[in-house]
């Protein structure tokens, strides 16, 4: 039994992530939870023949309470989406309080869950519900994930484009570390190599566009929003490993924003990998019945790529502390 929960479900990652949730079989319940249309959406799921049992809340009569209550895994699309010009960062304004609201519910109705974070900015956003865990008591770091694989996703296919061979298995694997912001794919570790006499400019090329993928979309779209359809296929993608992994399934691994004390050491050796005493990094992590399990190395990473860790680390330290102080200031 599997109960989802989607917070800010009927939204442009929200609905299409609901519908990807409910078409996975292991879940049995899902609870959309919007500020609007959460009824119209869980309507229409609710005709499709997969297993789960869907629900819609509102805000009225505790919707909140009642759509977290028994939850096991709650996803967060909530809040706004960028504008052409703006930064991630420019979201924090609206999107820190929603966040952190939800958070709340989350710490008090389904304290156990594991929760995904997808609202930007999420090197800010994930700080922020570990804060509100802790001050409720109840902070757990294997279970709070800041969702990075649509920067894995972009990468995978960027790589897979550069060898002309897009939708062939197996699929390309990159990991994809640092922040969602301060993005630093370790192109060096593909699954499939970059072809040899790669000249350093297409590197830098490549590398900028999963850097910056983001925005490409955001352009495209020309004020109508973000990534929405590709982000709801990652935010599933790295859901139904959650899912697998708490089923029993062994060797899960796959890069997320996690605080580090999640690792069994507490996170030291990536530490003394990125050169510097931060409490959050996405990095590759090994999934369990539990959530994380280990923080992997970063392994062999090229000059180049040591040169961008190098530059996202401040970035990430300003981000993460930004969230923390949020809380610190907030009455909870
Ligand atoms: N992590 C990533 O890789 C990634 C990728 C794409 C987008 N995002 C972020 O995801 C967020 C959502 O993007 P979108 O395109 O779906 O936006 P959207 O505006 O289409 O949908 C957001 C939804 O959140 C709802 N909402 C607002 N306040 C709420 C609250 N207090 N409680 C519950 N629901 C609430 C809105 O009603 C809306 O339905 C943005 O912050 C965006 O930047 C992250
Ligand atoms: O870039 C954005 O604002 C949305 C998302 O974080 C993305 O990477 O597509």
């Amino acid at each position: 039994m599997v109960k989802a929960v989607v917070l800010g479900a009927a939204g442009g990652i929200g609905q299409p992530l609901s519908l990807l949730l409910k078409n996975n079989p292991s879940v049995t319940e899902l609870s959309l939870y919007d500020i609007v249309n959460t009824p119209g959406v869980a309507a229409d799921l609710s005709h499709i023949s997969t297993p789960a049992k869907v629900v819609g809340y509102l805000p009225p009569d505790d919707g909140l309470k009642k759509a977290l209550t028994g939850a096991d895994i709650v996803v967060i699309p909530a809040g706004v989406p960028r504008k052409p010009g703006m930064t991630r960062d420019d979201l924090f304004k609206i999107n820190a309080g929603i966040v952190r609201d939800l958070a709340t519910g989350i710490a008090t109705t389904a304290p156990k869950a594991f929760v995904l974070v997808i609202s930007n900015p999420v090197n800010s956003t994930v700080p922020i519900v570990v804060e509100v865990f802790k001050k409720h008591g109840v902070f757990d770091p294997k279970r709070i994930f800041g969702v990075t694989t649509l920067d894995v996703v972009r990468a995978s296919t960027f790589v897979a484009e550069v060898h002309g061979d897009l939708g062939k298995a197996p699929t390309v694997v990159v990991p994809v570390i640092g922040g969602h912001s301060g993005i630093v794919p370790l192109l060096s570790q593909s699954s499939h190599p970059l072809p040899s006499g790669f000249a350093q400019e297409s590197l830098e090329a490549l590398t900028y566009r999963i850097q910056f993928g983001g925005d490409e979309v955001v352009k495209a779209k020309d004020g109508a929003g973000s990534a929405t359809l590709s982000m709801a296929y990652a935010g599933v993608e790295f859901t139904n490993k959650i899912i697998r992994a708490v089923k029993g399934e062994k060797g899960i691994v796959a890069p997320s924003f996690v605080h580090l004390s999640a690792d069994k050491n507490g996170g030291e050796a990536l530490k003394k990998e990125i050169g510097r005493d931060l409490d959050y990094f996405s990095a590759p992590i090994e999934l369990g019945p539990e959530g994380v399990v280990a923080i992997k190395s970063l392994g062999k990473v090229t000059d180049y790529e040591a040169g961008l860790i190098k530059t996202a680390v401040p970035e990430l330290a300003i981000n993460i502390e930004k969230g923390v102080s949020f809380i610190d200031s907030s009455k909870l």
